[in-house]
């Protein structure tokens, strides 16, 4: 063995893998984030040694290193701060690809926190179980359809009417796993399942918006505000939606997707209410480039992307500029946004959380990517909640609309199935 292959090994041997330290950050009730980007293989975790966390407004060109995890209702769907909690990098891992998640592993940033270490060493030295097998159930709900397509209808009359013209109604699904999962055990299938999807895990221990111990898990196509290191913004309208699939299992090609008058519309209304925050802010120099049909793992959307070149136009803060303007944008709320806001609160049964908030990191390697918080779950122990919501116009069919939120369900329950 060559002094640098044993140097190798001895890094490995000493390297903590994700899944440790995810497990040190939920033993020692560290607030914790992993994620990897869109086509991308690294993946990131951070761990927040810090105080509690308490919700603040969301200033990209302000913020240390972290992570932002913001309530789809929070102050600041109001008082427009785009309002998030927000977790430090004070512990920053990359883990780099492989077979071997400790490979290539590097502590980017640490605080000295010699608890923290002592306890990732603790669960290092620990023997190596097998890992469990994950099986979880579904927990039956005999009126959720029912609930829902009433919901549908009641939203379709009022647009009829003229009271709003777009609202996005969602539903919940929960799931019982046979025992806690490894949550970086299913973050890593949501990986390899949904390589053009932004994946993540978040732990908010106990406290946190006044609840018991949550973990969002989530694997969105959606891009919500992101600023990169050359300074180049973007953002997209994203809506409509079908199945990826030909009912024989056959995949379609996005060139041979036909979209309703309905859900072009249904885009075209995402598309005017960004269009409408660059009027308001003055900004005429966008790209647009869509709409195109969009593969999202088992679905397809329309999307239309939007770029701004931040530096040519001289506006260092339109990430936050934005943010705030366009959350929660009418691809999760609908339009006008007051009333759609409105009907969502007086008629879904469940809290949204942080399903249809937002998330990503700030200020990482000198960008920042914020996405929508969809397809997502939230677990407590071992029960998991699903949230799926569809975007309704006056033309929306309630059976059509429920098949959607099915639909988007199986994105997170195939992806992890592995
Ligand atoms: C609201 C969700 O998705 C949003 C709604 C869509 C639609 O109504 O067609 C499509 C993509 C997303 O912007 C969700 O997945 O829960």
């Amino acid at each position: 063995m060559t002094a640098s292959s044993e140097l190798t090994t001895a890094v490995r041997l000493f390297a903590p893998s994700p899944s440790q330290v995810w497990q040190t950050a939920h033993e020692t009730g560290h607030p914790a984030a992993l994620w990897r980007l869109p086509h991308q293989t690294e993946k990131h975790l951070i761990v927040h040694l810090g105080d509690t966390l308490v919700e603040q407004p969301t200033d990209l060109d302000e913020r240390p290193p972290g992570f932002a995890i913001g309530l789809f209702n929070s102050a600041s769907a109001i008082h427009n701060e785009a309002c998030a909690y927000y977790l430090q990098a004070d512990q920053h891992y990359v883990f780099g690809q492989g077979d071997d998640a400790s490979d290539a592993v590097q502590l980017r940033h640490a605080v000295q926190d010699e608890a923290f270490e002592q306890a990732v060493q603790q669960v290092m030295q620990r023997r190596q179980t097998t890992p469990a097998v994950i099986s979880f159930t579904e927990v039956p709900d005999p009126d959720a359809r029912a609930n829902f397509e009433a919901t549908v209808a009641e939203a379709t009359r009022e647009m009829q009417a003229g009271n709003f013209w777009k609202v996005v109604i969602s539903r919940t699904k929960t799931l019982d796993f046979s025992q806690q999962p490894d949550v970086t055990v299913l973050f890593d299938r949501l990986c390899a399942a949904y390589p053009a999807a932004f994946v993540s895990a978040v732990f908010l221990p106990e406290g946190t918006n006044n609840a018991p111990a949550q973990i969002w898990l989530s694997a969105t196509p959606e891009r919500l505000v992101s600023v990169d290191g050359n300074g180049l913004f973007k953002t997209v309208a994203l809506a409509g939606t079908q199945s990826a699939y030909y009912p024989d299992g056959t995949l379609k090609r996005t060139a041979d997707a036909l979209w309703s008058q309905k859900e072009i519309e249904e885009q075209a209304i995402v598309s005017r209410y960004i269009i409408g925050c660059f009027k308001k802010i003055r900004l005429r120099e966008y790209l647009e480039e869509g709409p195109k049909t969009a593969q999202a793992g088992n679905l397809m959307h329309l999307c239309t992307q939007y770029s701004v070149d931040t530096k040519a136009v001289n506006f260092p803060q339109l990430g936050t500029v934005m943010l705030r303007l366009l959350h929660p944008t009418s691809a999760v709320c609908g339009m006008p946004r007051p009333e759609a806001l409105s009907f969502i609160q007086t008629h879904e049964r469940h809290n949204r959380g942080f399903y249809a908030g937002f998330l990503g990191p700030v200020n990482i390697d000198s960008a920042s990517s914020l996405f929508v918080h969809i397809r997502c779950l939230k677990l407590e122990g071992q029960r998991a909640t699903l949230y799926a919501g569809a975007g309704l116009t006056e033309d929306s069919d309630p059976q059509k609309e429920w098949l959607e939120t099915e639909m988007k369900c199986q994105t997170l329950l195939r992806g992890m199935n592995g």
